[in-house]
């Protein structure tokens, strides 16, 4: 063994090394939310080199190389493959403690059997043997996933979305299930200076003119039967900033109406309109028995001159600081009051949120699944090993940690599996230092089953897998 990943990695005590080599270790992996792309999981894909899986699109690598001081040619510029490599390996002797680092020799343990430190000096060897190997079929996309043992993979879809690959890869059956999720965003921004563009797509996929909030509405819901049709188990919705303003639906007609003339709306009214929006799509998740994810509390696109130059989800994003409380509690409740909340998944990228959502979730448990509104698993900028124990711990403090659905990768990259060993570890070993510390019993066959329901048991149930 030469670098510190050892089979023992994070796992500092015994219960925790049981925990995970017995139990965790060799679970499948459902990774309900991702960002992946299914037209390379249709065409199966082959990368044709290292530069490409791993810089391509991963914008938390980018961020890396510019704090290192990286220039952007060698990160989404046009330099050759190679010599943005070079320029990921000078950077990652320097990023020891952030989560990257063991993402990135995992990476090359797990898929390339790789097992050096990445530097200057070890990147033209690492690039020789890694190229090598995916240019072999055991690397093609849907060889990673199976490796990886995933069977289930969430894609995050626009409503406009045809679904037409996701529809060609189930007849295909290739033996992982890639299931759409229904992420309305754009329906939702009515805000946004191209909404009344994104309605004029929307009608197109209807065919039928959106000439009103009533068939506006009736156009989602088509959607989302489309999605029902095409095995979507979730939605998805990107909260910047928490929103509730009561309105009537005549009222936010009147909203839409103004709006589709061009005349600028109040932020009342724009919240008017989401919040109307939000609640009626929500009753039909429920009806569909889908799980909503509230993904609350980004603060994108902070650097104006970037954004316009690269683009959004490219690195320059953070995490913003708005509270949520009463407007997600009056939201889920409006909700709940006609028993029409479907389950819930509750993120926010502010950790100073966690107490408040898993508060939250306990709020609006039902007996139709247990753990039905669920604090979401550290996300973004909190998935760290820190980020991912408070995450967990705040979980079992106010809730169920047993019920937890566990971890996903929202990431963009087929090589970011092994972040689910990762978490795996992390849970074991939390769960193990409780055991030490004198504050679980030893019960390893009550702890196996707690490893093996968060890990894989509960998600499988949960999004009806
Ligand atoms: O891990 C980070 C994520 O992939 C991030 O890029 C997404 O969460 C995206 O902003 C979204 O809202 O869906």
């Amino acid at each position: 063994m030469k670098t510190f990943i050892t089979d023992d990695f994070l796992l500092y005590n015994e219960t925790a090394r049981e925990l995970f080599h017995n139990t965790a270790k060799d679970l499948p992996i459902i990774d309900y939310h991702n960002h992946l792309n299914q037209y390379e999981i249709m065409e199966d894909k082959n990368f044709s080199d290292l530069a490409e899986v791993w810089l391509g699109g991963d914008h938390y690598k980018w961020r890396a190389m510019r704090a290192n001081g990286i220039s952007e040619d060698y990160i989404t510029g046009n330099k050759p493959g190679y010599e943005k490599f070079l320029a990921w390996s000078k950077t990652i002797p320097n990023a020891i403690g952030n989560p990257l680092y063991h993402w990135t020799h995992l990476e090359l343990l797990r898929y390339f059997d790789i097992d050096e430190l990445l530097n200057e000096e070890s990147a033209p060897r690492i690039w020789e043997e890694a190229n090598a190997k995916l240019a072999t079929k055991e690397m093609s996309v849907r060889n990673l996933l199976k490796n990886k043992k995933v069977e289930f993979v969430g894609t995050t879809d626009d409503p406009a979305d045809d679904l037409k690959t996701h529809e060609a890869l189930a007849k295909e059956d290739i033996g992982i299930t890639v299931s759409p999720s229904f992420r309305p965003d754009n329906a939702l921004g009515i805000e946004k200076e191209d909404f009344p563009s994104y309605v004029e797509k929307l009608a197109g996929v209807y065919n039928k003119e959106i000439e009103n909030y009533d068939v506006f509405l009736d156009a989602l819901k088509s959607r989302v039967d489309h999605f029902a049709e095409h095995g979507c188990k979730s939605s998805d919705h990107g909260i910047n900033v928490m929103f509730y303003e009561e309105a009537t639906k005549d009222e936010v007609a009147a909203i839409f109406a103004k709006r589709l003339k061009g005349e600028a709306l109040t932020n009342k009214e724009v919240e008017q309109f989401k919040t109307y929006t939000l609640v009626t799509l929500g009753e039909l998740y429920a009806e569909k028995k889908w799980v909503m994810q509230l993904h609350i509390n980004p603060l994108r696109n902070n650097s104006t001159r970037r954004f316009k130059l690269i683009g959004a989800d490219s690195g320059f994003d953070s995490i913003g600081d708005h509270l949520l409380a009463d407007k997600l509690s009056n939201l889920l409740d409006a909700m709940d009051i006609n028993d029409k909340l479907p389950k819930t998944v509750l993120y926010s990228l502010n950790a100073r949120d966690n107490d408040v959502l898993a508060a939250m979730a306990g709020n609006f448990q039902t007996d139709e699944i247990a753990g039905k509104v669920q604090f979401g698993t550290a996300w973004w900028f909190n998935d760290t090993i820190d980020g991912m124990e408070d995450q967990m711990r705040t979980l079992a403090n106010m809730g169920l940690i047993s019920n937890f659905i566990g971890m996903l990768t929202d990431s963009r990259s087929f090589l970011s599996f092994p972040r689910h060993e990762y978490f795996r570890r992390i849970l074991c070993n939390l769960l193990g230092t409780w055991v030490e510390e004198g504050k679980a019993p030893k019960d390893m066959k009550l702890l196996e089953t707690y490893v093996r329901n968060i890990c894989y048991e509960n998600a499988k149930r949960y999004f009806a897998i």
